[in-house]
C-alpha cells in the first residue's frame, strides 16, 4: 500500500518526533509542527492525506483545528490524539468529521492500526473513482483481421507488461489515447490513475503548471494550489498526447522529471518523488522536427524506448465492416434510437470510403446517421454532403492536385449547403449559424449556384 502524508499537530516537541519516527518506519512521509496555526499554514502549502492533532492545545485546540480542515480541505482526514479520560471530548470530535481518535501515550500499534485502516479505504475509495472512469472509456472494439493492426497490438501488450516508456506514432483519429488506454489497462498500474493530458496549442506557463501543478500565489492568477497531471499520476501512467508540439525548454524540463522521477510544484521548493510510466502519441514526424530544431534528441530517445505505429484506416480496409457493425451498435445504444434498416447505397458508400480523418470520421459519421434516421430508416440523404457528391472511386483525394482556393470553394459551399439544409432552408437561421448576414448568404447561394 502506498504511504500516506502525514501531518502531526502537538504542542510537545519530543512527543512529535517520536510519532515521526514511528510513522517514517511505516512507510509514510510525516511533516510536523507544534500549533493550529502552523498547521494551517502547511496545510494550505502541501496536500496532506491525513492531520494527526493533539485534542488539548494552546490558542487553537484540536477541535478548532478539526473545524478549519473540514471547511477547508474536506479531502483531508483527521485523526484525534487525547490523553486518557477525555475520550468524551474524542467522541464528539467524530462526530464533527474525524475519521477516528487514538489514546495518546497509548500503545503505538493502536495508531498503527488505525492508520492501515485509512489506508485501505482511502486505497478503496481511488480504486472506486478509476472504475467508473475505466467504465467511461472502456468501450472500444480492438477486434481485427488485418496483420498490420494485430501486429501493432501485440506490440503494444508486450510494452504494456513491460514499464518502458512507449510513443505512439500514427494519422489523426487512428486511436492512439485508444491504444494508450489499452497499455494501461494491460499493465501492472491498471489499477491505479490513467492521466491524460493534450499538449497542443497548449501556453507554456499552462503547460508547464498542467504538468508540474502549482502552488497558490506563484503567479498571477494562481488563485489555489493546483496538483499537476504528473503528480497526480504517480504510481499510474501518464499519457502525453501531442508531444511533437511541447516547446523545446518544457521537453527539457521533462527530460529531467523523467529521468530524476522528481518534480517541484510551480512555486514550490518540496520535491516530490514520482512514480509513472509515460506514453506519449504524435501525428507529427518527430524525425523532421529533430532536422529542423523543434524536438530534441535526447528527449526523443528517451521517450521512444518502444514506438508503436497505428495504421491508418485505409491500410486495413478488412476492418471497416467490423467498425461499421460496431459503431452503428453503439450509437444506436447510445441514443436509444433503434435501426433496421440501412439504405445499401449507404453502406456502400462506408464500406469504400476512404476515411482520411480515420476512425474518429467513421464513428462521426455513424453518428450522424443515426441521429437523422427516421423510423429506424438510415437514408443516403443523411450522408454528409462531400460523400454523397464523390463516389469512392474519385476519393483518392491524397493525390488531389488542386489548388487551396479550389478547395476552399468547394469546402464552402458544401458547408453552406448542409446548413441549408439541416435548418430546412431557413436563411435566417442559416445564416445566424454561418456566422454571417442573410444578404451575404444570398450573395454566397447565387455565387456558387446553389439551390434554395
Ligand atoms: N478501436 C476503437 N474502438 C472504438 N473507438 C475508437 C477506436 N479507435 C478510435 N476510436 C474513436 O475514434 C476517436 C479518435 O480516437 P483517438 O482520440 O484515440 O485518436 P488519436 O489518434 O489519438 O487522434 P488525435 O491524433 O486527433 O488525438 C475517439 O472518439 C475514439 O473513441
Amino acid at each position: 500500500m502506498r504511504g500516506l502524508r502525514i501531518l502531526v499537530v502537538d504542542d510537545e516537541q519530543d512527543y512529535c518526533n517520536v510519532m515521526k519516527v514511528i510513522l517514517n518506519a511505516k512507510g509514510h512521509q510525516t511533516a510536523l509542527c507544534t500549533s493550529g496555526a502552523d498547521a494551517l499554514s502547511l496545510l494550505s502549502k502541501n496536500t496532506y492525506d491525513l492531520v494527526i492533532t493533539d485534542l488539548i492545545m494552546p490558542e487553537m485546540d484540536g477541535n478548532q483545528l478539526l473545524h478549519e480542515i473540514k471547511n477547508r480541505y474536506p479531502d483531508t482526514e483527521v485523526m484525534m490524539m487525547t490523553a486518557y479520560g477525555t475520550i468524551e471530548n474524542a467522541v464528539g470530535a467524530m462526530r464533527e468529521g474525524a475519521y477516528s481518535y487514538v489514546t495518546k501515550g497509548g500503545n503505538p500499534e493502536e495508531l498503527v492500526r488505525e492508520i492501515e485502516k485509512l489506508q485501505s479505504m482511502l486505497e478503496l475509495k481511488r480504486e472506486n473513482e478509476l472504475l467508473k472512469e475505466k467504465v467511461a472509456h472502456v468501450d472500444v472494439m480492438l477486434d481485427s483481421k488485418s496483420p498490420g493492426f494485430l501486429e501493432m497490438l501485440s506490440i503494444a501488450k508486450k510494452a504494456a507488461a513491460s514499464d518502458t516508456n512507449v510513443l505512439i506514432l500514427g494519422e489523426s483519429g487512428v486511436g492512439k489515447e485508444v491504444i494508450a488506454q489499452y497499455i494501461h489497462r494491460n499493465s501492472l498500474r491498471k489499477n491505479k490513475q490513467f492521466m491524460d493530458l493534450n499538449c497542443h496549442a497548449i501556453a507554456e506557463t499552462v503547460l508547464e503548471s498542467e504538468l508540474f501543478g502549482h502552488e497558490k500565489g506563484s503567479f498571477t492568477g494562481a488563485l489555489h494550489r493546483r496538483i499537476g497531471r504528473i503528480e497526480a499520476a504517480d504510481q499510474g501512467t501518464l499519457f502525453l498526447d501531442e508531444i511533437g508540439d511541447i516547446p523545446l525548454t518544457m521537453q527539457a524540463k521533462l527530460l529531467k522529471t523523467i529521468e530524476n522521477k522528481k518534480i517541484y510544484r510551480m512555486g514550490s521548493n518540496e520535491e516530490l518523488e514520482v512514480d509513472f510510466r509515460l506514453v506519449t502519441a504524435t501525428n507529427k514526424n518527430l524525425e523532421i522536427e529533430m532536422e529542423e530544431g523543434r524536438f530534441r534528441e535526447d528527449f526523443f530517445y528517451r521517450i521512444s524506448t518502444i514506438v508503436i505505429n497505428i495504421p491508418p484506416l485505409r491500410k486495413r480496409q478488412e476492418d471497416i465492416p467490423l467498425l461499421i457493425d460496431y459503431f452503428f451498435k453503439r450509437s444506436q445504444n447510445e441514443m436509444k434510437k433503434p435501426i433496421h434498416r440501412i439504405d445499401p447505397d449507404v453502406m456502400d458508400f462506408l464500406k469504400n470510403y476512404h476515411y482520411p480523418g480515420n476512425v474518429r470520421e467513421l464513428k462521426n459519421i455513424i453518428e450522424r446517421l443515426v441521429v437523422l434516421s427516421e423510423d429506424g430508416v438510415v437514408q443516403k440523404e443523411a450522408l454528409p454532403t462531400f460523400s454523397q457528391r464523390s463516389k469512392p472511386e474519385n476519393q483518392a483525394s491524397i493525390q488531389d492536385e488542386r489548388g487551396l482556393k479550389e478547395i476552399r470553394r468547394e469546402t464552402e459551399k458544401n458547408h453552406i449547403e448542409s446548413v441549408l439544409r439541416r435548418h430546412n432552408n431557413n436563411m435566417t437561421k442559416a445564416a445566424e449559424v454561418l456566422g454571417i448576414t442573410r444578404r451575404q448568404l444570398f450573395n454566397k447561394i447565387s455565387e456558387y449556384n446553389l439551390e434554395k
